[in-house]
Order: structure tokens, then sequence, then C-alpha cells
């Protein structure tokens, strides 16, 4: 039995599908869009109450809730979704614990094995994987971000099947599960580094790379040194455009950066971050997220 922690916001009618989207990328157990009813009247004091006009133009009444498995994933996914000019309007209403629950068999109930090319797999400790599968990630969701099933998580993956990484010095910026990482060994990366702001992320990819018998550095962003053959970046665009300069400088010449957590919409926002070092083109689409990728000269 575990505490789940419950993200509330609120926001503009019109954002209310990409938050969820982008709360998903941030590994949500669970998002969900209530009616006004279901209003506290804390949130009624800011918002208003049920039957009343919404405080904007253009609002939803209704608020958006997302279950964390951990406070410090839910205060992160607010810290993130608060600032984006994009989900201007949304207006956090606060991270709380709820209920204690069998979560880990709620989850284990949605999570199915992935496919990231047909002989590449995520594959959940608890399920046989498929007959076809040469390269697996055994993973147990829940115990940090990326679990494979976000079309962020898959394109990055899919990229490194398919462009291979035999060899290279690889840096995951933002590991998460460590899913990036583990999933650059399976194609051939030496010497990987793996780091997260987020303590929590750091130890789940070091129990998950061991499981998957990967071997990588994971640490804080500063174990990050010197310059790679290939930078994996999945955040969201306002951190990647902040990291800009930080991420290029660790790219080595013909070396690759390869970033997601971007939507279709922000692909000239974050072109423009990276002109003065690097020139990123789109690579991959799905549900509305891009890949941006650029070589360096
Ligand atoms: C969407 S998750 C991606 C996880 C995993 N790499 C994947 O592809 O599924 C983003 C991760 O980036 C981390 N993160 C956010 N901002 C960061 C920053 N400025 N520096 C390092 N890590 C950051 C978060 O803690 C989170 O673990």
């Amino acid at each position: 039995m575990s505490t789940l922690f419950e993200l509330v916001l609120m926001a503009p009618e019109a954002a209310v599908e990409m938050v969820g989207d982008a709360l998903v990328a941030l590994d949500a157990l669970s998002v969900s869009v209530e009616d006004a009813d279901a209003l506290t009247p804390a949130e009624q004091a800011l918002f208003g109450e049920p039957g009343m006009p919404p405080p904007r133009e253009g609002w939803q009444r209704s608020r958006v809730v997302a279950l964390f498995p951990a406070e410090a994933a839910a205060r992160e996914a607010a810290a993130l979704l608060q600032p984006q000019d994009f989900f201007e309007g949304c207006q956090v209403l606060g991270v709380q614990a709820v209920v204690e629950q069998d979560w880990v068999r709620l989850t284990q109930s949605q999570f199915d094995p992935v496919e990231i090319t047909p002989t590449f797999w995520i594959v959940p400790t608890w399920h046989e994987p498929p007959a076809q599968a040469e390269q697996i990630i055994r993973l147990d969701p829940g115990l940090a971000f990326g679990t494979g099933t976000h079309p962020t998580t898959r394109m990055c993956l899919r990229w490194t099947a398919l462009h291979g990484a035999k060899g290279q010095r690889v840096l995951d910026y933002g590991c998460g599960s460590g899913i990036l990482a583990i999933g650059a060994s399976k194609f051939g990366a030496a010497g990987i580094d793996a780091v997260d702001i987020d303590p929590a992320a750091v130890e789940s990819t070091t129990l998950n790379a061991a499981a998957n018998h990967a071997t990588l550095n994971a640490g804080l962003p500063d174990a990050a040194k010197g310059e790679y053959d290939l930078v994996l970046a999945n955040i969201l665009a306002t951190p990647l455009k902040v990291l800009a300069p930080l991420l290029c400088q660790h790219v080595r010449s013909g070396g690759h950066l390869v970033l997601a957590g971007i939507l279709a919409r922000q692909a000239d926002e974050l072109k423009e971050a990276y002109a003065p070092w690097l020139a990123l083109t789109v690579s991959d689409e799905e549900d509305g997220w891009i890949l941006m990728t650029a070589q360096r000269s």
C-alpha cells in the first residue's frame, strides 16, 4: 500500500487537452478532467461557485486532476506546467496526498508490453516478452517518470534503435526512470551518463539499470561531463529552451542531439532557441508531439 499525490489545476478550455498530454509525459499515473461540481470550497473561492459564469472568457469550469506516485513528481509537474507560455492561464491549485491504495496493482493493470520497433520492446517485469522481441527493456512503471507509454519516450527510443549507438558515449539528460539510457545500452552505447534534477529519478535509474544489466553512471545534472556522441533530452519545451547552451555544449563534432517533450506548435521557438549552436529539424511526430534532432558538423 502506498500514498498517491494528487496535482489539481485549472486550465483554459483550449489548453485542457494539451495540459493532459503534458501530465502524461511527466508520467502521471492517471489524468482526469472533472466537472465544476467537483470543485472544493477553496477552489470555488478562487474560481466561482458551480453555475456561475467562468472567471475568464474561454475558461473551462472544470478541474484537471493528475495522480503521481510521489510528491516530488507532482510538484515537479506543477513547476514545469505553471510557467509555460503555451499553458498561459493554467493555475495550479495544489498538491495533496490522497487515500492510501494499492497503486502498484492499479498501475500493473494499466501497463502492457510497449512496442518501440517490431524487435525492440518495453516489457513490465510481470509480463512475458513477445516472441519477436530481440532487445527488451524490463521496467516497472511507477518508480519514476518514463515507462515507454508516452509518445515522447517512444520517439527517442525509436530514434536510438534506428540509428544505433554502438560504442557511443551517450548522455540522457532528464533521465527519469533511465529508460533512454538503458535503451542506448541495448544498442551498444559504451560510457553512458544519465542525469536528473530529481534524486528519486537518479535512484530509480540506478535500480532500473541494474535490473537491465546496463552499465551507466546516474547522477545529478553536474555529473554530465565533456562531450558525447549522442545527447538525449526528453523534458518540456520551456526547460529545453533554457538548457539549449548547456545541451549543445555536450554534443561532440559529428554527434547528435535528440530532443523530445515538444508539441508540434512549439517547433519554431525551439529552432530559434538552438539556432546559435545547432540547426534543429523535426525528425518524428506522434500524437501532436515532435522529435527534434540536430547533428553537429
Ligand atoms: C518527461 S520526464 C522524461 C523521462 C525519460 N527520460 C523519458 O524519456 O521517458 C522528464 C525528466 O526530466 C527531469 N528534468 C526536468 N527538468 C530538468 C532539468 N532542468 N535538468 C535535469 N533534469 C530535468 C525530470 O525530473 C524528469 O525526470
